[in-house]
C-alpha cells in the first residue's frame, strides 16, 4: 500500500504516518504540499493519505477542509498527535542573532505569542521540515525554522529554543483519507458529515444543529467554510460522537436531507492517540 503525506522527511505528518502505520510495510509518497497529498490520493497515485485537519491552538487547517470539499475523498481514521515546536538553527547560532522565523502557516500561528514578543519576521513554507531544510541549505545563522525535534535530527540542526508554542498542551488531529469509502463493518465512534444548505434562510444553521440536539447526538467539531460563490454562504462540517452504524445517526441524515440540505458522509471512524 502506498501512503502519501506532507514532506520532506522530518515533518509532523511523516512522524504521524510512520507511527500510525508502524506495523505495516508501506511505500511512502512524500508530497510538497497538503493539496498535493489530497490530489495524490484522488488521482490514485497513493492508496491513502495523512493530512492535518485541526490543531488545538490554531483550529481548523483550512487547506485540508477546503480540500475535502473539493475532492471526492473519504475519512477512514483520525489520529491525535502531540505537537511540540522548537526553534531550529544552524549549530552555533544564538537566539539574539535570529531576525526571521520560517515555517508552515499553522505552525507559525501556534507560536504567535513567541513571534510577537521576539519581534522577528516570519516567512511561510509548505511544511515545518521544508523550512528546516531551507535553514540547513541556506547556511544562514540569522534565520530559524519552527519545527520538531525530529526535524532537528534529520537536518542536523540545533534546538536554540524549545517548546515555543503558545500552549504546552498542543495537539494536532490528522485524518487518514482514501478514495474508497471503506465498508463500516464494525462499530465506529465518530462520523464526519459535510452539510451544504441548498437555500439560505434565517436560522438555517440552528435548524441543522437542532436535529442533532433532538437526537442527543454530541458534536465534537463544527466548522463552516465559505462556498466561495457568494459572501455569507457556507458549507458546514459536522463531526458527531456516534458511528454510522447507530440508528440515530442515520435518522439525523434522513431528516437533514428531508430539510433539503445536501449531506455528504465523509466517513465513520475511530480515534488513535499517538
Ligand atoms: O509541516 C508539518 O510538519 C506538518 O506535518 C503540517 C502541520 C500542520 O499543518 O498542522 C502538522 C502538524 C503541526 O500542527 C504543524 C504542521
Amino acid at each position: 500500500m502506498k501512503v502519501a503525506y506532507l514532506g520532506p522527511q522530518g515533518s509532523f505528518s511523516e512522524e504521524a504516518a510512520l507511527r500510525y502505520f508502524a506495523d505495516q510495510q508501506n511505500d511512502w509518497h512524500k508530497c510538497d504540499s497538503i493539496v498535493d497529498v489530497l490530489e495524490a490520493v484522488e488521482e490514485g497515485i497513493a492508496d491513502k493519505g495523512i493530512v492535518p485537519i485541526e490543531n488545538s491552538i490554531e483550529g481548523t487547517i483550512n487547506i485540508t477542509a477546503d480540500g475535502l470539499l473539493r475532492h471526492d475523498l473519504f475519512v477512514e481514521a483520525e489520529i491525535i498527535f502531540p505537537v511540540s515546536l522548537h526553534l531550529l538553527t544552524l549549530k552555533g547560532a544564538a537566539l539574539d542573532e535570529i531576525s526571521e522565523v520560517w515555517s508552515i502557516v499553522p505552525a507559525l500561528a501556534q507560536c504567535r505569542d513567541f513571534i510577537r514578543k521576539s519581534k522577528v519576521k516570519s516567512r511561510q513554507f509548505d511544511s515545518t521540515s521544508a523550512a528546516a531544510q531551507a535553514v540547513k541549505n541556506q547556511e544562514r545563522k540569522d534565520v530559524a525554522a519552527i519545527a520538531s525535534k525530529y526535524a532537528a535530527e534529520v537536518f542536523d540542526l540545533q534546538i536554540t529554543k524549545s517548546g515555543i508554542q503558545d500552549n504546552a498542551n498542543n495537539h494536532t488531529r490528522f485524518v487518514v483519507i482514501s478514495k474508497e469509502n471503506t465498508e463500516v463493518s464494525e462499530p465506529k465512534t465518530k462520523t464526519m458529515l459535510l452539510i451544504s444548505p441548498t437555500e439560505d434562510y434565517s436560522g438555517v444553521l440552528s435548524s441543522i444543529l437542532n436535529v442533532f440536539t433532538a437526537l442527543s447526538i454530541n458534536l465534537t467539531w463544527i466548522e463552516s467554510r465559505p462556498t466561495k460563490k457568494q459572501l455569507g454562504t457556507y458549507h458546514f462540517f459536522v463531526e458527531a460522537q456516534n458511528g454510522l452504524h447507530e440508528e440515530k445517526m442515520n435518522k439525523a441524515i434522513t431528516i437533514l436531507q428531508a430539510f433539503g440540505h445536501d449531506v455528504r458522509v465523509l466517513g465513520s471512524y475511530n480515534t488513535t492517540k499517538l
